[in-house]
Order: C-alpha cells, then sequence, then structure tokens
C-alpha cells in the first residue's frame, strides 16, 4: 500500500474519530469473542473427553454458541459504523467534482478530454468503494490477528513460527496476484470505455448510422470490441480463480503444518491435543485477515490515483462565486480591443475588436461561416474568457461582475438550444422564478411558443427528454426565445433567431426585436437574414471588422 493511500485512510479515520474509537471497540469485543471456539475445543478435548461430566459439555456448548452470536451481532454493528465513517469527506469530494463540472471556466474545461472529466467526477465513487466498511474491518481486523499469534505463540512458540512464514507467505501471493491482475484490470477499463462509446455513436448517430452506412462497421467494431471484452474478462477470471486456488492450498498446506509439527509435539508430550486443535483454529483465523489485505491495500493504491486525478480536476479554473454588481444594468455595451484566439488554435479569431453599443441599439453580428459570431456571443454572455481586451458593460468589465449577477442581465438565444431534462414550467421558472402563470403564459405568447406548448400533451408540466431534442427546432427556437426573454435582462443575446423557423415564427422574431428596441434594451444578434441586418442599429461585419456599419436609424422590420 502506498505512503499516499496509508495518508487517505488516516485522513478519513481521523475526521470522526468518534466512529473510528467505536469501530475499533467493536472490533476488539468481535475478536475476543473470536478466540471463544479456540478456547471451547480445547475445553472439550482436555476436559470432557478426559472426565466425561455431561454438565461440563453443555455449559461450555451453551458458553461458546452465545460468543458466537454475540461475535455476530458486533461485526454487523461494526460493518455499520465503519460505514459512516468517511459519509462527510465522500459528499465533499463528490459535491466538490459535480460543483466543478458546472463551473468550469470554458477554455480550463476543453482543456480536459470528456472522458478525462467523466472519471474525474467518478473518482470519487472509486475512493468511497475503496473505503467501504468491509475493507475497514479488515483494516481493524490485522491488529488482532497478529493478537491470535500472540496467543498461540503462548502454547506453542514452534506453531507460532509457522503461524508467521504462512502469513508472510500469503502477503507475498496476494501482492503477486494483484500485480498480475492489475494490467489485466487497466486493459479491461480501457475495453468497457471502448465498447461504451461505440454503444453512444450508435444512439447519437442513430440516423447517420441507418442512412450513411455506418452499420456494417459499426458491427464490426462492436464484435471486435466484445470479443476483446471477453477475452479480458476471461483472463481476469482465470487469474483470480489462480489467486483464490493459491490462497486455499497455503490456508491446507498450513493446516498440514500445523498438526505434523503439533502432533510431534504431542507424541513428545510438549502439547496436547485439545491445544493442538484449538491452536489450528485460532492460526486459521490469524491468517484470514492477512490473507484479505493484498486485495483491500490493491483497491486502496487504485483510490490513490483516483485521488490523484481529482486532485489534477480540482485544479481546473471555475467561476468565481462573487464579484462587483451594478445597482443598474442600463444596456450599454462595448468591446475594447477583444481579442480571442480558440483552444488549441495558434491565430486569433477574432482581432482586436472595437466597438461600443450604447443602450437601446440593435447591434447585428454578420459574417461567414465560423467567422465567430457565435464566439463573440460567448464572448459577452461570459461563457468565454478573451485572451487579451474586455467586454464592458456600463463601463465595467464583465469578468469582474459576480457571474450569477451578470446572468440575471442577458438573455441568451443559442444557436443550438438545450434545456434541462425538465419539465417546460421548471426550464422557464429556471430563468425566472419570479414569474407567474399568467406571466408565463404572455411571455410564451410574445415568443409565439404558446401553439408549441399547446400542442404537448401536458401543456407547461410537458417533461422535455433527450435535453429538448425531441422537439421540432422550430418550437424549440421559440421556446427558447421565451426562455431567453424570461431572464428580463436588459441585453437580449440572439444567435440565429429565425434559423429553421417559418413565416410565422420569423415574423415573431422581428416583432419581438422592434418591441425590445422600443422598451430600450439593447439587442446582439447574429444573423444572415438581410432584413435584420437592414433592421439593426450597426452591424458588425466579423469579416471586415474594422468597417463597423452604422446604420440609419428607424428602420423597421416587417
Ligand atoms: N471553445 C472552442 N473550442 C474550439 N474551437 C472553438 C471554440 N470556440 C470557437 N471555436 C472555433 O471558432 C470558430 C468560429 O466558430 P463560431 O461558431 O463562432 O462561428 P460562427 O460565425 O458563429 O459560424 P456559423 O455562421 O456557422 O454559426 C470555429 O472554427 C470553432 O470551431
Amino acid at each position: 500500500m502506498s505512503g499516499g493511500a496509508i495518508g487517505l485512510l488516516a485522513l478519513r479515520l481521523r475526521s470522526n474519530l468518534r466512529l473510528t474509537g467505536r469501530v475499533f471497540a467493536a472490533s476488539l469485543a468481535a475478536n475476543l469473542l473470536g478466540l471463544a471456539s479456540s478456547f471451547y475445543t480445547m475445553l472439550v478435548l482436555n476436559r470432557y473427553v478426559t472426565h466425561g461430566v455431561d454438565s461440563t459439555l453443555a455449559a461450555l456448548t451453551v458458553g461458546v454458541v452465545l460468543s458466537i452470536a454475540f461475535e455476530h451481532l458486533f461485526r454487523h454493528v461494526r460493518l455499520r459504523i465503519a460505514g459512516r465513517i468517511g459519509r462527510a469527506e465522500h459528499e465533499r469530494l463528490s459535491t466538490g467534482a459535480f460543483g466543478i463540472l458546472l463551473t468550469a471556466r470554458s477554455g480550463a474545461e476543453s482543456a480536459e478530454s470528456d472522458a478525462a472529466r467523466r472519471e474525474a467526477v467518478r473518482a470519487a465513487e472509486q475512493i468511497d468503494a475503496a473505503f467501504g466498511s468491509a475493507n475497514l474491518a479488515t483494516l481493524f481486523d490485522l491488529p488482532f490477528a497478529l493478537g491470535f499469534i500472540l496467543v498461540v505463540a503462548l502454547i506453542s512458540w514452534p506453531l507460532a513460527a509457522i503461524c508467521v512464514l504462512f502469513t508472510i507467505l500469503s502477503i507475498g501471493a496476494g501482492l503477486l496476484a494483484q500485480t498480475d491482475m492489475r494490467a489485466v484490470g487497466r486493459d479491461l477499463a480501457q475495453a468497457g470505455a471502448n465498447a461504451q462509446s461505440l454503444v453512444t455513436s450508435a444512439i447519437v448517430g442513430r440516423d447517420a448510422v441507418a442512412l450513411f452506412g455506418g452499420a456494417k462497421p459499426l458491427l464490426g467494431d462492436w464484435q471486435a470490441a466484445a470479443k476483446a471484452l471477453r477475452t479480458l474478462r476471461e483472463r481476469m477470471s482465470m487469474r483470480q480463480g489462480r489467486a483464490q486456488s493459491a490462497a486455499q492450498s497455503l490456508q491446507a498446506l498450513q493446516g498440514v503444518a500445523v498438526i505434523a509439527t503439533g502432533a510431534v509435539l504431542v507424541v513428545r508430550g510438549e502439547l496436547d491435543v485439545g491445544s493442538l486443535i484449538g491452536v489450528n483454529l485460532l492460526v486459521g483465523r490469524a491468517l484470514a485477515p492477512f490473507t484479505r489485505l493484498a486485495q483491500v491495500g490493491e483497491s486502496w493504491a487504485m483510490a490513490r490515483q483516483a485521488q490523484a486525478r481529482l486532485e489534477q480536476f480540482a485544479r481546473t479554473a471555475v467561476e468565481a462565486p462573487t464579484g462587483t454588481t451594478l445597482p443598474r444594468y442600463t444596456g450599454t455595451l462595448e468591446l475594447r480591443d477583444l481579442t480571442y484566439t480558440p483552444p488549441g488554435s495558434v491565430t486569433p479569431l477574432l482581432r482586436r475588436l472595437n466597438l461600443t453599443v450604447p443602450a437601446g441599439n440593435i447591434l447585428a453580428l454578420k459574417g461567414r461561416n465560423g467567422s465567430g459570431k457565435t464566439t463573440l456571443i460567448r464572448l459577452i454572455a461570459g461563457l468565454a474568457d478573451p485572451q487579451e481586451g474586455a467586454v464592458l458593460a456600463d463601463g465595467v468589465e464583465i469578468r469582474k461582475f459576480a457571474p450569477s449577477w451578470w446572468r440575471q442581465q442577458i438573455g441568451l438565444l443559442p444557436q443550438e438550444p438545450t434545456f434541462l431534462n425538465r419539465t417546460i414550467r421548471d426550464n422557464l421558472l429556471l430563468a425566472n422564478p419570479r414569474l407567474s402563470d399568467t406571466e408565463l403564459h404572455a411571455l410564451l405568447h410574445r415568443a409565439g411558443a404558446d401553439r408549441a406548448v399547446a400542442d404537448c400533451a401536458q401543456g407547461l408540466d410537458t417533461p422535455l427528454r433527450n435535453f429538448g431534442h425531441e422537439l421540432p427546432v422550430g418550437h424549440r427556437r421559440r421556446l427558447a426565445l421565451a426562455r431567453a426573454l424570461a431572464v428580463g435582462g436588459r441585453l437580449i443575446l440572439l444567435d440565429e433567431p429565425t434559423d429553421g423557423l417559418d413565416s410565422e415564427g420569423t415574423a415573431v422574431v422581428y416583432r419581438t426585436l422592434i418591441e425590445l428596441a422600443r422598451t430600450g434594451h439593447t439587442v446582439v444578434i447574429a444573423s444572415h437574414d438581410p432584413r435584420i441586418l437592414q433592421g439593426a442599429s450597426l452591424v458588425l461585419d466579423l469579416d471586415h471588422p474594422q468597417d463597423t456599419v452604422r446604420a440609419e436609424p428607424g428602420l423597421v422590420m416587417s
């Protein structure tokens, strides 16, 4: 077991000394009671067999049965208490890891692959499983196993020496077996991940697979992955079986060694038969925790690796929970020398953008596909950070704002709207919990989403599945517009809002834009729609960002 794993273990045990003390006390009681059956054997063979007094046998038998019952009880109690050790530590790790996943800053989050992020969140579970109650119980049995060897030494030191020898052999065999299994375990985990990624491809890319000839190669990949998994599982099973068989053989050999040596001692008159049988039982009990130790030690070593993954993940930059707030945001927006280079790219996508959007103006973003319209909207929303320059709102850099406050000032309609897998009502209320039912319906009407909701079987209470992707794209966009408006912010960010909308939906977007402009909202809108570009008071062409076009005010979309 590595030093790191011991540190982790010590941390858990120290985190609740009262529970640790109770587990130790229960272990002491259980192990002391565990001596009873050995002494029972000695007494029955030495006293009852010699003197034949039935009442002695009855008393001893009742005594040992009670001891066994109490030992069972103490072991059960110990498991229950041990299960509570580290509960708070697990909650801290698990919540912390998921919290990082939720609040990772953009860019920081993409530095880790999806698989690494999944692994990091799973690491908390792996650590908790490694320090589960049964494994902790093994640890607490170890000092008492040494105690059993001491008792054997008091009865017969040659038999104690045999016990020590077999204990060392068992630990060695266990460690060898674990080393043997470790590499297969790693391959098995990798093969499992490969198979899982094929399942994901088949589910997520179902239509593409069916339409564009993906089924045959995918099935071929699956057969190869399933075969590899089966082979590795068999290999693992073989090695586990071999380890178990080695442990059993060592146990049997130990029995033979004890009985053979003990028999010689009995013949020489240095030991009685009762003590020999009793010692044999004690030696068996002493060996058991050491046989399990190698296995437990391995899971603790894996917990250490999981902890290292978590520590690495904990270095992910997350959003600051606090920051500046303004008494009132008027809607003024400024881009100052804004420069952004996407992760993995060497050339800036957006270079030294400078622009001021006075409150109540509509800024349209245009440019070819991939020119950075969505990226600019994400930068304004604070979902990505520029490498140089800044986005300012009412003269303050937005990165200085408390993220929760800034999110309340903006309503964002993303190009690919997604929702939480909750009801439509929940999704809207999460954006603004203060909305009444009447306001919700008015909002849906404003965004032209009332029919989309009416078409759903349970109206507002319809649960969304697959992040809303099961809704028709036009309905999804209208609902996302309603959600953006629900926030009630002064700044509205719309990314291709008319994409996939029919003429009625497009008219709703135009009407909404006019209404937003009339009510003094600042709107940033990425679009290829010529009428939107005409209706905007400012147009930023990301293909030629130096030439911001100032459109004639008063143009109206119809
Ligand atoms: N976090 C990121 N990680 C990797 N690449 C990124 C990231 N952000 C932006 N990019 C890259 O920047 C480029 C611009 O993408 P963006 O979606 O902003 O363009 P767009 O103008 O909105 O395109 P479209 O008109 O097709 O919607 C793309 O090549 C995209 O892959």
